[in-house]
């Protein structure tokens, strides 16, 4: 029986999915011996990528085809704007870095990338397209978040990393935003490939701009 059309996107961005679901990076966190400079860069980095995630979330919102999966990322927006930006807030206090530092930081090429990654899916108006990328950024958290061994290490800046990937709301998410890809993906498939492929080699990117020398 042919695999789902989600499995076989994510089969098919093989071996980059793998590679970023065991990355140094995600080793290092799980088992809470990254360095703080490390988790630092890697969370200002991030805190510019949740910016253009929101925007791309209101592009589903927008370009969904039922009311039940408006109310359902909606809901899920509303998660992302509150709870997991209030996570930003207190890591960044925790590292000690302030405003300025994050502000005099240059976007990584992988976060410049995604950005325009996420605005060129957001303006297809393409609910398959914008799925595409949903898919990556939610389905391939959730794949690393899941594996992490328990116990989780005791620093909040690295288990709540952890838990706010893993957790039974994210998993229903991500469950929602497969089957919606299997419902509406097959009939845009080159659309849709195309930007799950672009997404998980930037996922990949942006873990390895952590520990790239001479990049912020
Ligand atoms: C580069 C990058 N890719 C994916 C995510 C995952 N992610 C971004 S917003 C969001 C919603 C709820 O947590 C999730 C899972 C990330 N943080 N950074």
């Amino acid at each position: 029986m042919d695999p789902r059309f989600s499995e076989r996107l994510r089969a098919g961005s093989e071996p980059a999915w793998s590679r970023a679901v065991r990355h140094r990076f995600v080793q290092e966190l799980c088992s809470g011996r990254i360095a703080d400079a490390d988790m630092a860069r890697y969370l200002v980095q991030d805190h510019r990528f949740i910016d253009a995630f929101v925007t791309l979330v209101g592009a589903a919102v927008a370009s969904a085809d039922s009311f039940a999966a408006r109310l359902r990322l909606g809901r899920f927006l509303g998660m992302v704007c509150s709870e997991e930006n209030d996570y930003f807030l207190r890591a960044f206090a925790a590292l000690g870095i302030d405003e300025a530092t994050q502000a005099a930081a240059p976007d990584a090429a992988p976060t410049a990338g995604f950005k325009a990654l996420m605005r060129e899916a957001a303006a297809t108006r393409s609910y398959a397209a914008v799925l595409a990328v949903l898919n990556v950024a939610e389905g391939l958290y959730l794949d690393w978040a899941g594996r992490a061994p328990r116990p989780l290490p005791d620093n909040f800046v690295h288990a709540e990393w952890i838990t706010l990937h893993d957790n039974p709301f994210f998993r229903e998410f991500v469950a929602f935003l497969r089957e919606e890809l299997d419902r509406v993906g097959p009939s845009e498939e080159v659309l849709a490939r195309g930007f799950f492929e672009r997404a998980v080699a930037l996922e990949l990117a942006f873990f390895d701009a952590v520990y790239a020398e001479g990049d912020s």
